[in-house]
Formats: structure tokens, C-alpha cells, sequence
């Protein structure tokens, strides 16, 4: 059985004179990485929107672990679809510290769980005890793996991740393209990685899917 299942959406802007995204599927396994690759404006994140919930009137069909959370009947909300977002500027809480932005989105747990958890994930990205520091007090590349921790503290079902490695310089990218995939590998995430460059997209996913 597939884990993700996208069949046939279709999505208009509001006021848009054709469809952004006109007729689009995928399947995708469990643990696979995707990265979606095409040019600007293509709808890479219009596809990442759509799958966290964020916008309604999409017509079609989504699939995540095995629950719909899209169809013509059922529209489960931002934060009951189990899915994990890393934004391109990462989105880091700025008044929050790291320990702040990575509990926040851990629900339904005691405080030791989430303490547990924490250094979990700090671990996992090599950033222990950073957490009283403040997203401003931590470089580029930091700040990207704490919006990582962030987003798979939850264990989400399925990790989005736009444009990662655009804020990064060149000589930073090969390392942390490779770290990105360790570490969600090593948790087994299934994920999709959208993507402009080639190199991004050879460097960290499983499989490509073109949107051009
Ligand atoms: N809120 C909006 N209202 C109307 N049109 C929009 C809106 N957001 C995006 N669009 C349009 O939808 C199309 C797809 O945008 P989208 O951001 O998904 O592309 P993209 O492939 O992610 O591009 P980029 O790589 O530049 O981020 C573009 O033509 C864009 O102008």
C-alpha cells in the first residue's frame, strides 16, 4: 500500500484565470524522499500548500498513511494531518528560544516526554545544547536544522520541505544536503523536498518528479 497518495487535484488562486495546479498525482512509499523539481512558478509550493491543508477548495484526492484527508467528502484541518513543514526562511519563532520552537508543536505529552524528545532530535541534528539560544543567535546552517528538529519532533507522517538549501552558501549545501538525508532516513520520515536545482534534488531524494 502506497503511504502518500496524491490523485488528480486541481487548484485555481483566487481571481487566477487558469488552474496552478491542474490534474496532478503522485504515490509515493513509505521512508521514500521525492523531490519535486521544476522551474519558478510551476506550483511546486502551491503542492506543498495544498498537502499541509492550508488551502481548501482543492478538488481531488490525498492520501496520507493511509487516511484520506482530502476528498469530496472530507477535510481534515492543518493540524490534524499529521504533517511536518520546513518553510524556505525556515520559520523559526524569533522571541521563542530553540528549546520554545521544538516543544511547541509536541502535543499530548507529559514535560519529561517533551524534554525526552528535545534532546532526541538535538541529538539527531547535531545541535546539543543550543536550546536556551535564540534562532538570531544561531548561524544559517543552524537555524535550518532546528526548523529540521522542529518539524520531525511530532514523528510526522510526511515531511515538506521548501527550497531547504536556498539560503545556504555553495560550500555549505554538498555537507548539509547529506546530513539532510541521514537524518531522515534515520527516522524513516517520508518526505518531499521542492526543489529548482537539479543538484538539490539528485543529492537528497530517492526519486525525482519533474513539474515542469
Ligand atoms: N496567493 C496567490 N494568489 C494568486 N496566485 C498565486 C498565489 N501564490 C502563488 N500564485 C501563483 O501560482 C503559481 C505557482 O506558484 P508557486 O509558488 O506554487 O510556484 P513555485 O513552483 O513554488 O515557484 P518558486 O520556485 O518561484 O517558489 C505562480 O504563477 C504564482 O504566481
Amino acid at each position: 500500500m502506497m503511504h502518500v497518495k496524491l490523485e488528480d487535484l486541481k487548484f485555481k488562486y483566487d481571481g487566477a484565470q487558469s488552474y496552478t495546479i491542474d490534474g496532478f498525482s503522485l504515490e509515493i512509499e513509505e521512508g521514500e524522499i521525492i523531490a519535486l523539481l521544476g522551474d519558478s512558478g510551476c506550483g511546486k509550493s502551491t503542492i506543498l500548500r495544498i498537502l499541509s491543508g492550508l488551502e481548501d477548495r482543492v478538488s481531488g484526492r490525498i492520501e496520507i498513511g493511509g487516511r484520506a484527508v482530502l476528498s469530496e467528502s472530507v477535510f481534515v484541518e492543518p493540524e490534524h494531518r499529521n504533517v511536518g513543514l520546513v518553510f524556505q526562511d525556515y520559520g523559526l519563532f524569533p522571541h521563542m528560544t530553540v528549546e520554545q520552537n521544538i516543544v511547541y508543536g509536541l502535543k499530548g505529552m507529559s514535560k519529561a516526554e517533551k524534554k525526552e524528545r528535545l534532546c532526541e532530535v538535538l541529538k539527531l541534528v547535531k545541535l546539543e545544547g543550543v536550546e536556551k539560544r535564540y534562532p538570531h543567535e544561531l548561524s544559517g546552517g543552524q537555524q535550518q536544522r532546528i526548523a529540521l528538529a522542529r518539524a520531525i519532533a511530532p514523528k510526522p507522517k510526511l515531511l515538506l520541505m521548501d527550497e531547504p538549501f536556498s539560503n545556504l552558501d555553495a560550500g555549505l549545501k554538498k555537507k548539509i544536503r547529506e546530513e539532510l538525508r541521514d537524518i531522515i532516513k534515520s527516522e524513516g520520515i517520508t518526505s518531499i523536498i521542492v526543489t529548482h536545482d537539479l543538484e538539490d534534488a539528485e543529492g537528497t531524494s530517492d526519486r525525482i518528479v519533474s513539474m515542469n
